[in-house]
């Protein structure tokens, strides 16, 4: 644990109804699994944001997920004070309340061009379109060569999502074409200040390239002086949140061994 990540972890102890806990789905609270819509949060961790909710100013996920797909894969619908921001931000799931925009018209040319993009491009026949109504998700995990499959799409997927305005977000064998103007970062730094009130501590788990810019939101709440912490849920698909953060804990278990440890605490 870094010095700065104790400062913060002690700050959201002092005053844990100041402070704002943030955190990432897939790969931080639910197990990698190959098929998207298998996936489901470690059992313990709908207990662990119970126990949680109650006791800080503010719990909240942040998912390139629909919000209300987190919500049930996740089995957080139980969970009171829970919101769930999904889609990067777009959309917001509260008190079993959802609120989303109309997706924008580029997602549905998107929508129309890609399978003959995909074929045309020779993408391996386990190559997989999931699609979120706002955004389109293309998974090469299933493909025998997930890495050369996803690289091989990078340019081609850039480029329609130059051609329909949207952005392309890179994960875990995945990229996605989203609306553009809107990340995790945003998403954060915008139901912070929602709040009116300046945070005690901030914290952020995240395990994922999109979760970096959520991790951005947190150091520049350092740099006004909220103390903030920075969790990796940690793995070997993705390095870039490892070198970034406080503290590395073993994925999803790890998450919520250190969320039910918090939770002793407060
Ligand atoms: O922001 P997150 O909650 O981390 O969501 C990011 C994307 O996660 C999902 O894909 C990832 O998890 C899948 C299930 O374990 C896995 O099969 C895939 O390889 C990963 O990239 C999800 O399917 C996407 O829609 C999310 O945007």
């Amino acid at each position: 644990m870094t010095a700065a990540g104790t400062d913060g972890l002690d700050a959201i102890r002092k005053n844990p109804a100041g402070a704002v806990l943030g955190l990432d789905f897939d790969g931080t609270l639910a197990p990698i699994v190959d098929d998207p819509a298998s996936a489901r949060a470690h059992p313990g961790a709908a207990p662990a944001l119970a126990r949680l909710a109650p006791r800080v100013g503010a719990l909240v996920i942040v998912t390139g997920r629909p919000a209300a797909v987190a919500v049930e894969y996740g089995g957080f619908a139980g969970v009171d004070g829970l919101v769930v921001l999904g889609q990067y931000g777009l959309e917001r799931w509260e008190s079993g309340v959802l609120s989303e925009p109309e997706p924008p018209p580029g997602v549905a040319e998107a929508r129309a061009k890609l399978p003959d993009i995909l074929a045309a491009a020779k993408a391996p026949p386990e190559t997989f379109v999931e699609d979120k109504g706002q955004a389109l998700a293309v998974h090469t995990r299933r493909c025998a060569e997930p890495e050369v499959a996803l690289e091989r799409l990078r340019s081609i997927l850039a480029a329609l999502a130059e051609r329909t305005g949207l952005a392309l977000e890179p994960g875990r064998f995945v990229l996605e074409l989203r609306p553009p103007g809107i990340d995790k970062g945003m998403a954060l730094r915008t139901f912070v200040a929602e709040r009116g009130e300046r945070p005690s501590g901030v914290l952020f788990a995240g395990d994922d390239l999109g979760d970096l810019a959520a991790f951005d939101a947190v150091e520049s709440l350092r740099g006004d002086g909220v103390p903030g912490v920075l969790v990796c849920s940690g793995s070997t698909e993705v390095t870039a949140l490892a070198d970034r953060a406080d503290l590395v804990v073993d994925g999803p278990p790890g998450v919520v061994d250190l969320l039910e440890r918090l939770a002793d605490s407060l």
